[in-house]
């Protein structure tokens, strides 16, 4: 399965390569109309149903010409509607409404045409053809008309490429959308489908293939992609059987005050789960008994200083350390964190550790680089809010979610992960850095995830997989997935604390086996 997403630049230029190696343009937009007519009969048919086609002035609207003959080739009833008269048309775009034989209705009939009739089994599909990569300024005007007739009569939507008004390139809608029951791209999906809102306003996404060679690509060299397994599964390692916990990993968590001592807790167990050797909480003395109540296989270390905490970084082989779930906004986790920061080999950045730099944020890039320089793997696990507090600039701007992502890695050379339902991870453009300029959209969250707890999870997941020697970007990115595919085996009123419980299954399922291969058990250990 492919994940390499594509810009809508990046796709006119795929489009081109593949025109150039010979394949015409005419075929290209022929196999995806008769993809997207393929779509309809599989979700709609077979029995025949009502079509309207809204066509725009595009190589999008020249899909949608292509489909309206395909489906009418085959006994569906069509009728188009075209957002400009045919002798406008030029390029593919007017060879396939040439070809088109029935009628083309005025656009003064499309309420008529839209509203189900009593002769109608059912309502009409409608395949949203008006604009697609090519959207170029808000929807408006007649446009927009025939969208808000479609989506006042609650009409299933076949979107060719993109729900017409939706952005491929960041998921906003520019103007307005109608919400499709299907999407039906080509050759490779688009941020844009997997950025809110336009993940939610795309349906059920269908790839189509329409002829381009993968090839094409090579030159192109997509950098955004959908997080999936492939992107970072090569990583993700075995424990293997000569090793012993330290050298799976020592994974430190930063322990805070008693009150608010859930969310390393929370983190310790996730890290250990994700498959950390061991994890030791460092806390103060007044949260000692908290720490070292509650989780057996977690152990508790009292660090009365900062100088204290330092000394056990680097006495105790430790591999990664996890700073900022509960710990506190104050200038004793800014200590912290700039001595973990200063010595360790890799650092899961999250919560307090980020907001208590709110008034030193360059401060704290500065260290980040120091070490990224020397080596160090650091990733920083931001919401909104504490993306806000660290970044008030670039939250300000309204670029895109994506332009945000990466021009905060860039800024402090960490790993960034954006927190949301539609998480972003993004790597540093530093040339010759393991994860520049990479960026991946997670896609597998489910809503119920948005609950107390899970970031700090999250950070413990993260946490682990660094103590193991991820690269930062593969950590996170597995993190992400890895806790989104958990909660997805979780029910309705899962909390935070049955998510790490579920990772041994999701491991099971996408990273290398430790055992031998053998029955479950082992019984066949002789070799019988
Ligand atoms: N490999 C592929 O993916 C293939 C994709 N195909 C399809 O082609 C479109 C992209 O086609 P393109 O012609 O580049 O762009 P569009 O059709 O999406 O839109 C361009 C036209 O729309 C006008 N426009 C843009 N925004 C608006 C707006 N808000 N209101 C009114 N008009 C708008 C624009 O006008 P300009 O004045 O800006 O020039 C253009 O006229 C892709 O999405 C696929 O569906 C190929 O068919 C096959 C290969
Ligand atoms: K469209």
């Amino acid at each position: 399965m492919s994940y390499e997403l594509l810009t809508c630049d990046e796709m006119g230029r795929a489009d081109r390569a593949a025109i150039a190696g010979g394949i015409a343009g005419s075929a290209l937009m022929e196999a995806a109309g008769q993809a997207v007519a393929r779509e309809v009969v599989a979700a709609f048919g077979p029995q025949p149903r009502r079509v309207v086609v809204l066509a725009g002035p595009g190589n999008n609207g020249g899909d949608g010409w292509v489909a309206a003959r395909v489906l009418a080739e085959a006994g569906w009833p069509v009728d188009i509607l075209s957002l400009v008269a045919v002798a406008r048309l030029a390029g593919d775009a007017r060879l396939a409404a040439d070809r088109w034989t029935g009628r083309v209705l005025p656009l003064s009939q499309a309420e008529d045409r839209l509203k189900p009739t009593d002769s109608d089994a059912a309502a009409p599909v409608v395949i949203d053809a008006l604009f697609g990569a090519g959207l170029a300024r808000p929807v408006d005007g007649e446009a927009a008309r025939l969208l808000s007739l479609v989506q006042v009569l609650d009409l299933p939507v076949v979107a060719v490429d993109v729900p017409s008004g939706v952005s491929g390139d960041d998921g906003q809608v520019r103007g307005m959308a109608v919400r499709a029951a299907l999407t039906v791209s080509f050759f490779r999906a688009k941020p844009g489908h997997w950025l809110l809102p336009g993940r939610d306003l795309r349906g059920r996404l269908v790839i189509a293939d329409i002829g381009i060679p993968p090839a094409v690509l090579r030159p192109i060299g997509p950098r955004i992609a959908i997080n999936r397994p492939p992107l970072w599964q090569a990583a993700l390692t075995a424990p293997a059987a000569g090793d012993h916990k330290y050298r799976r990993g020592h994974l430190v968590v930063a322990g805070g005050p008693p009150e608010t001592a859930g969310a390393a807790r929370l983190a310790a167990h996730a890290g250990l789960r994700a498959g950390a050797g061991l994890v030791t909480v460092a806390c103060l003395s007044d949260a000692m008994s908290i720490f070292a109540g509650t989780d057996p296989a977690v152990m508790t270390r009292v660090v009365p200083t900062p100088e204290a905490f330092e000394r056990m970084l680097q006495t105790r082989r430790v591999a990664a350390a996890v700073l900022g779930p509960g710990q506190g906004v104050d200038a004793l986790t800014r200590d912290w964190v700039r001595r973990a920061i200063a010595c360790l080999p890799a650092l899961v950045l999250d919560a307090d550790a980020l907001t208590a730099f709110e008034d030193s944020a360059a401060d704290l890039f500065s260290q980040i680089r120091a070490a990224t320089a020397r080596g160090a793997r650091i990733v920083i696990t931001p919401h909104d809010g504490e993306f806000g507090r660290l970044f008030p600039d670039l939250a300000a701007d309204g670029g895109t979610r994506i332009e945000r992502v990466r021009a905060a890695a860039d800024r402090c050379g960490a790993v960034v992960v954006l927190k949301g339902a539609d998480t972003v991870i993004a790597g540093p453009d530093d040339a010759g850095a393991p994860a520049h300029g990479r960026l991946a959209i997670n896609g597998n969250a489910p809503a119920r995830l948005a609950t107390a707890g899970a970031g700090d999870v999250l950070a413990g997941i993260a946490g682990g997989l660094l103590a193991q020697g991820m690269a930062a970007f593969e950590a996170a990115a597995a993190a992400v997935w890895l806790h989104g595919a958990a909660a997805r085996l979780l029910p309705r009123g899962m909390i935070a604390e049955d998510i790490a419980g579920m990772l041994p299954r999701v491991l099971q399922a996408v990273a290398p086996s430790d055992d031998d291969g053998l029955d479950a058990l082992g019984f066949g250990l002789d070799g019988d």
